[in-house]
């Protein structure tokens, strides 16, 4: 155990939250098993994984607020063993359920926070107006805080821990129980603390949800990460084998055997109205496919490539796993 993290690797960024082998046991149940995360200051990590798979262990280790039964972890180069309030002055952790205060108004609900930072004066009432509007809650300044809807609560809880500036956020679920729309604003919101240069990590049991916000992401089975890279290397492995849509105004069946002669199809499934025919793998020109069913006579009314079904893609990733 050290004070300081590693030195860096200089090809990478600044490292802002690193641990290794990092473990938590309940008895004999592993609740986080040899967990090895590296994130740089500017990154924004989707911690995806279902109910009980260890997220909240794992933030709530990094928050300082539970120790690991084993294992190291840096948050701003510091050690949660030796500098715990460093690293709380470095994050806003907000959990998964936080409550708010009876008869308190918004704004006080803020202001009592950022008392509690040690922000005074004509400084606090500055701050809680900048998050405020940071969160799209101005209009609700005077409200009582208990009187807002689930989202709104929501955007309430991040502002307050982006009272005193943190450089590291930690969000545990900011998007569970929220309504489509809800769900929308929260991921614009998540967007614009990544564009104010945040180190964020952020869970869900949601893939699709956190794809287009984060560069990085770690898929959390039972305790263990079984992914941890960039969403470009999950996106490129997801793509590996293209499917392609493919819909003909006559007999669907003949059509399909007629493409799983190809030696470019690997396996042709028919799916509604639409057969959905895989290529081998690397392989990525379709032009075989139309060439042989105009060749055939059959009329195309579709032909395309069938978008990333990340639920599914996810589902596989950790399959055998959570069966
Ligand atoms: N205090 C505790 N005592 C015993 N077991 C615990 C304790 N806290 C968590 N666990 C167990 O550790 C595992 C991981 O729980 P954790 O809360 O980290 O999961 P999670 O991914 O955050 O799930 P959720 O999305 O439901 O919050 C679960 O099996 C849970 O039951």
């Amino acid at each position: 155990m050290s004070d300081s993290a590693p030195s860096p690797d200089p090809s990478a960024g600044e490292p802002m939250i690193e641990t290794r082998g990092l473990t938590k046991k309940y008895g004999e149940l592993f609740a986080i098993r040899e967990i090895n995360i590296n994130l740089c200051r500017g990154d924004v990590f989707g911690f995806i994984g279902p109910n009980g798979a260890g997220k909240t262990t794992t933030m709530r280790i990094l928050a300082t607020l539970l120790t690991p039964t084993w294992g190291e972890a840096y948050v701003g180069g510091h050690s949660i063993y030796t500098k715990p309030k460093e690293i709380r002055r470095t994050i806003g952790y907000m959990p998964d359920f936080f409550g708010v205060y009876d008869d308190m108004k918004v704004i006080e609900y803020l202001e009592f926070f950022a008392a509690a930072y040690r922000i005074d004066g004509d400084a606090r009432r500055k701050k809680c107006d900048e998050v405020l509007g940071l969160v799209d809650l101005e209009f609700k300044r005077e409200a009582l805080a208990t009187s807002l809807s689930r989202g709104m609560t929501q955007r309430l809880g991040l502002a307050r821990v982006l009272l005193h500036d943190p450089e590291v956020l930690l969000l545990d679920e900011p998007a569970s129980g929220l309504d489509p729309r809800a769900r929308i604003e929260m991921r614009n919101l998540l967007k614009r603390l990544r564009g104010l240069g945040k180190t964020i990590m952020v869970s869900s049991h949601i893939l699709p949800e956190l794809a287009d916000i984060c560069n990085k992401v770690g898929i959390i089975e039972r305790g263990e990460l079984v992914y941890n890279d960039t969403v470009e290397s999950l996106l490129s492995l997801l793509r590996k084998q293209l499917v392609i849509r493919v819909r003909v105004a006559e007999s669907q069946d003949q059509a399909a055997e007629s493409l799983r002669m190809l030696p470019v199809v690997d396996k042709v499934e028919t799916v509604g109205d639409e057969l959905h025919a895989t290529l081998q793998e690397g392989s990525r020109d379709p032009s075989d496919l139309s060439a042989k069913l105009v060749g055939e006579g059959y009329r195309v009314q579709l032909l395309a490539e069938k978008e990333i079904d990340l639920e599914t893609a996810f589902m596989t990733l950790t399959k055998g796993i959570t069966a």
